[in-house]
């Protein structure tokens, strides 16, 4: 049986409680493994090796050896890429073709490219005095300190990283707790440091639950220096909270209730091709994820009905399928909420264009967390089906008739992390997209990831910006030095 142990100080360690919970794969309900819940006194632990780290050999590293022990990390996640690929689709069930495309190779890039971006020069100024000399302003970043890393399920690795690459690359040291769902890359991550030699501490994983248990020990412990969170907008405000004793610095990527804007000028394929993405890649698991459709009312129709063939067309399977493109939810559990939001949809008035239930997978798979990725239409505009974050392969679709409705109904939400906007006309997709409230317009494109760009939401989706020289804000401590000439 496997065990998923914590990385504390350079060693896997087990809880001294002796908890453990189950880890199963959600493509058969198989138990993958059993994974150590850690207490107060491990997450205690790992915080204190992290704080230690700090003024270690790790605290003594130049920028320029730090950036090289960073390249070295992605490299060894190249290296061992079918490991950690493997890792991530057992916990996930999410098909192999979009792993290997997206979920690995965006954990080695998110240490290659932040050890670029944190190099960035600081600022100076000279300024003028009365007695003539002047001064000199210089800016100085020194590591924020011990960082803690909560992350979700869904990218596992990718999100994960996409925090402890920029925490490193500015000489800070992390406390990581993955979701409670996908213990096993941050795990096999732990292995991957020893291998390239990064100080103990520097590298920590605790593995637990959130409320009463790792993740609110580890957010609420004192000697944590900031927090970087993505997740549900709930938990964001349930660790700002904790956040909130020592004053600790909060860097939050939460929920979305996206819409996409299908303008009558737009390239159709392109717009069906890509919605379809937005909405379904992933079984729909992805912040950034369509799942508000508003279509001009000239093309309303021919778009429904190109969306319902590629639906249709879809295949479900197991990772492994070089032919499926569409996984299972990432839990039964997660799968019971989705569900009820397809029972709701109908309890509200929608008509089910395509999908709504649970698929028969056959005997093998049934016990797995299937679900048919489904399509709405004719629900009203404060339905809870379209005001609430589902984050399951659905989405609805109404018509609109002026670029100002377009633009009114995208916005009217207490969400703000991203649109796509489908237009051919330039012009328009600028002023529409300066106009949408969100972090993140895309235009003729969907969750296309430059990593110098910020990333971020607006509204109730985040705090703060991570990405390129926009995480320098969060993952160091600005310091200006003022010399009198
Ligand atoms: N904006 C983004 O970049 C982004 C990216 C991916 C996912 N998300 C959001 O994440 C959600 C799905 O992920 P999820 O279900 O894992 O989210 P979640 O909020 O349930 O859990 C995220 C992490 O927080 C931990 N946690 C839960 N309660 C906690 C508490 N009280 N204190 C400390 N830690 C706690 C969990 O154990 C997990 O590790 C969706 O809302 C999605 O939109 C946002
Ligand atoms: O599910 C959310 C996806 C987030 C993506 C990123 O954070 C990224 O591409 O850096």
């Amino acid at each position: 049986m496997k065990e998923f142990k914590h990385f504390i100080n350079g060693e896997y360690v087990s809880s001294a409680s002796g908890k453990l919970f189950e880890n199963r794969c959600p493509v058969d309900n198989s138990l993958i493994g059993k994974v150590h819940e850690a207490g107060e006194a491990e997450v205690d632990t790992a915080v204190r090796a992290a704080k230690a780290a700090l003024k270690g050999s790790w605290g003594k590293m130049t920028q320029k050896q730090r950036s090289e022990m960073l390249y070295k990390i992605a490299d060894r996640i190249n290296e061992r890429f079918d490991e950690f690929l493997d890792a991530e689709c057992l916990d996930t069930g999410k098909p192999r073709s979009m792993a290997s495309h997206i979920d690995i190779p965006r954990g080695a890039a998110n240490f290659k490219e932040f050890a670029e971006s944190m190099s960035h020069p600081t600022e100076g100024f000279r300024m003028d005095t009365p007695d003539g000399a002047g001064a000199l302003n210089v800016g100085h970043r020194t590591p924020k300190g011990v960082i803690a890393v909560v992350s979700p399920w869904n990218l596992p690795l990718l999100l994960m990283t996409f925090k402890v690459g920029p925490a490193l690359a500015c000489g800070n040291t992390v406390v990581v707790k993955p979701s409670e769902e996908t213990p096993a890359t941050a795990t096999l991550l732990g292995e991957v440091m020893n291998e390239c030699g990064v100080p103990p501490g520097v590298f920590n994983v605790v593995h637990g639950f959130g409320p009463d248990s790792a993740g609110a020990f580890l957010t609420s412990h004192p000697l944590v220096d900031a927090i970087t969170f993505t997740g549900e907008t709930r938990t964001g405000e349930a660790i700002m909270r904790a956040a909130s004793v020592g004053l600790r610095n909060v860097s939050m990527e939460c929920g979305g209730k996206n819409p996409g804007l299908v303008f009558a000028d737009c390239d159709l394929e392109k717009a069906v091709g890509g919605t379809m993405r937005s909405a379904f890649v992933n079984c729909g698991q992805v912040c950034l994820g369509t799942e508000r459709v508003y279509v001009e009312r000239s093309i309303f129709d021919q778009f429904l009905a190109r969306m319902k063939e590629e639906v249709a067309k879809l295949k479900l399977g197991r990772p492994e399928d070089p032919e499926a493109n569409f996984g299972p939810l990432v839990s039964l559990e997660h799968r019971d909420k989705v569900k009820s939001y397809y029972d709701l949809a109908r309890e509200e008035g929608a008509t089910v264009e395509i999908g709504g239930g649970i698929p028969d997978m056959g005997a093998e798979l049934n016990g797995g967390a299937w679900i048919e990725p489904t399509i709405w239409t004719g629900l009203p505009d404060d339905a809870r089906v379209v005001r609430e974050e589902i984050f399951g392969p659905c989405c609805h679709i109404r018509p609109f008739d002026t670029e100002d409705e377009a633009i009114a109904l995208a916005n009217d939400t207490n969400y703000g992390l991203a649109c796509a906007i489908w237009t051919e006309n330039s012009a328009r997709a600028i002023r529409v997209a300066q106009q949408m409230e969100v972090g993140l317009a895309w235009v003729n494109s969907w969750f296309l990831r430059d990593l110098r760009t910020s990333f971020g939401g607006a509204k109730q989706s985040g705090l703060g910006r991570e990405g390129g020289v926009h995480g320098l804000e969060f993952y160091a401590e600005t310091k200006n030095i003022c010399i009198k000439l």
